[in-house]
């Protein structure tokens, strides 16, 4: 039996180990002790990797993980993956998005009252000093405060709910869900995002990324009330660290509670350095509970994705399986095959691959599009072009794609047309789904056709004369190749035949038909 090769990287829950240990088809690597440098060598025989926020994919592990096929980022935030890279050497990434929600959420509000009564210090001067000094210690309540939340996903939606129950106000700031989504929770909608900072205490719950990055730095804190709690459990630099070390030291920011910063392990940050923090070290996802649901999950999921049965919760697949209806599906497949199919056809360079649609199936040109670029492509490329990386692939090569919706006029209710332009010219190929998943071959460069895209074929293109076929059987025969089926579409100067046959076909036998008087053009597929 093949084993798969499952690198761990960091600590994960032991129930995640088992899974792994257990399994017959797993080689199970545990790397999560050894320094990332030595990662480097070990994951080179990774075909999936398991990962947390302490493990960079980016270029340099990329570049060693030769045989990766996927890695699964233990997990919520995968800013420290090189989702680019991943995609064009096609890898494909996911994470673990629910498993750590409530522990997020719980260390969030650990934070703000630790903020508001400065537990830390309160429970030093008594545990480490033994001093009694109960006029040291006025706190504050979160009662009657008003709270921004920004980002209203998973993590901040429940932060919000916990606050409502301490009888705080709460107001969101989230452009990308619907505003009935805060509201009907009796949490203020805004999108002006200065109501967020006139806030008595400001949380944050949005991915790291471009928009995000510094979403919070010296301007936004000048706006901000004096004596104002600035909390951050979701990733280091949402805001602006220097900004934030600047306005606690001057009093501005009254208490800041932290789980995460820029850099990690943050173990001599200037930030630690102050009095009026509460600090962790990216302990958010730290439960028992969540560590345990996160393993598990990791695991099942690095071990569907190594066998290549699923990707649960894919990040860089071009297409979103779940949005794509169940009539679609035997239409992508077709294309793919008809695009493997025109590719094999005419093997020379590929220009351009346009794929044009009508009927219904016309809405899902994208992803028509990608498995055309999978077919094309895999004919030179192999098994390393898969519907991850099929466009990066195109791009280097300076292929182009385009779709074209075409209106409905060729009688049937579907219909996809893969055309594919190379060095030596134009050719097309035409195909419809009938009866649910019956998928047939309707047209070949402007030849009629009902073919199943299905087994060795040999095209060939000749002149209208009477005797091609019976000369077609005799080479065949001759090379001991039975014909399984023949297929014959007439044009105006010449016929096109599809000639399906049990057992391969070489070049010899292809130039002696080839050779053949009538023949024009002889070319040779196998789907
Ligand atoms: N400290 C930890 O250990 C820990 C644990 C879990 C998650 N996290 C971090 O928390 C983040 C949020 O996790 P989640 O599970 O709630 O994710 P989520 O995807 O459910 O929610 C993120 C929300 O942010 C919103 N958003 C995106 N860009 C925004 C912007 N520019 N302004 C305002 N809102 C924006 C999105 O619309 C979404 O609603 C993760 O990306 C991760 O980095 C940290
Ligand atoms: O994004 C997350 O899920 C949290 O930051 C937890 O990350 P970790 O599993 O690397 O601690």
């Amino acid at each position: 039996m093949s084993k798969h090769t499952i690198v761990v990287c960091d600590h994960i829950h032991e129930d995640g180990l088992n899974i792994l240990k257990n399994t017959e088809d797993v080689n199970y690597v545990y790397a999560a002790d050894i320094d990332k440098t030595a990662l480097l060598d070990v994951i080179k025989d990774a075909d999936v990797a398991i990962t947390r926020s302490s493990t960079d994919v980016d270029e340099k592990f990329l570049n060693a993980a030769v045989n990766l096929k996927a890695v699964v980022r233990a997990g919520v935030g995968y800013d420290n993956v090189d989702m680019e890279g991943c995609s064009k050497r096609g890898i494909i990434a996911m994470n673990v998005p629910t498993a750590n929600t409530l522990a997020a959420v719980e260390l969030t509000m650990a934070h703000m009252l630790s903020c508001m009564r400065k537990f830390p210090y309160a429970h030093n001067q008594l545990k480490q000093d033994r001093i009694w000094k109960r006029e040291d210690w006025y706190g504050n309540e979160l009662f009657g405060k008003k709270l921004g939340v920004i980002g209203f996903g998973n993590i901040g939606h429940r932060v919000a709910l916990r606050a409502k129950s301490f009888e705080m106000d709460v107001v969101t700031y989230d452009p990308y869900i619907p505003s009935t989504k805060a509201t009907d929770l009796g949490v203020e909608y805004t999108k002006n995002f200065d109501d967020i900072l006139a806030c008595d205490i400001i949380t944050i719950h949005t991915p790291k990324n471009q928009e995000t990055l510094d979403i919070i730095g010296e301007e936004e804190i000048a706006k901000m009330k004096d004596g104002v709690i600035l909390i951050n459990c979701a990733r280091g630099g949402l805001y602006n660290e220097e900004a934030l070390y600047n306005n606690l030291k001057s009093g501005k920011i009254a208490m800041a509670g932290i789980d995460v910063f820029k850099k990690e392990p943050a173990n001599n940050h200037p930030l630690l350095d102050l009095d009026n923090i509460t600090v962790t070290a990216h302990l958010g996802a730290n439960t028992r509970e969540s560590q345990k649901k996160i393993a598990v999950q990791a695991a099942q999921n690095a071990i569907e994705s190594a066998r290549g049965s699923a990707y649960p919760n894919a990040l860089n697949l071009p297409i979103d399986e779940s949005k794509i209806p169940s009539f679609v599906k035997p239409y992508i497949e077709l294309t793919q095959k008809m695009a493997f199919l025109l590719a094999q056809s005419d093997k020379s360079a590929i220009r351009s691959i346009n794929v044009s649609a009508e009927g219904e199936i016309s809405e899902y040109l994208d992803s028509l599009s990608t498995f055309a670029g999978v077919g094309a492509l895999s004919v030179s490329g192999g098994e390393e072009v898969n519907y991850v990386n099929a466009k990066f692939w195109a791009e280097e090569k300076g292929i182009t794609f385009d779709t074209t919706q075409l209106t409905h006029n060729s009688g049937y209710s579907n219909k996809v047309t893969v055309k594919i332009t190379t060095e030596k010219g134009v050719s097309t190929i035409s195909g419809t789904v009938f009866n649910e998943n019956m998928q047939r071959i309707i047209g070949i460069n402007n030849f009629a056709f009902d073919i199943e895209p299905k087994g060795n074929m040999i095209l060939l293109r000749n002149s209208d004369v009477p005797g091609v076929i019976g000369e077609v059987g005799k080479v065949l025969g001759n090379e001991g190749i039975n014909i399984a089926d023949f297929r014959l579409s007439r044009g105006k100067d010449c016929a096109l035949a599809v000639i399906l046959v049990d057992g391969t076909v070489n070049h010899e036998i292809l130039n002696k038909l080839a050779n053949l008087e009538a023949a024009i053009s002889v070319s040779y597929a196998e789907i």
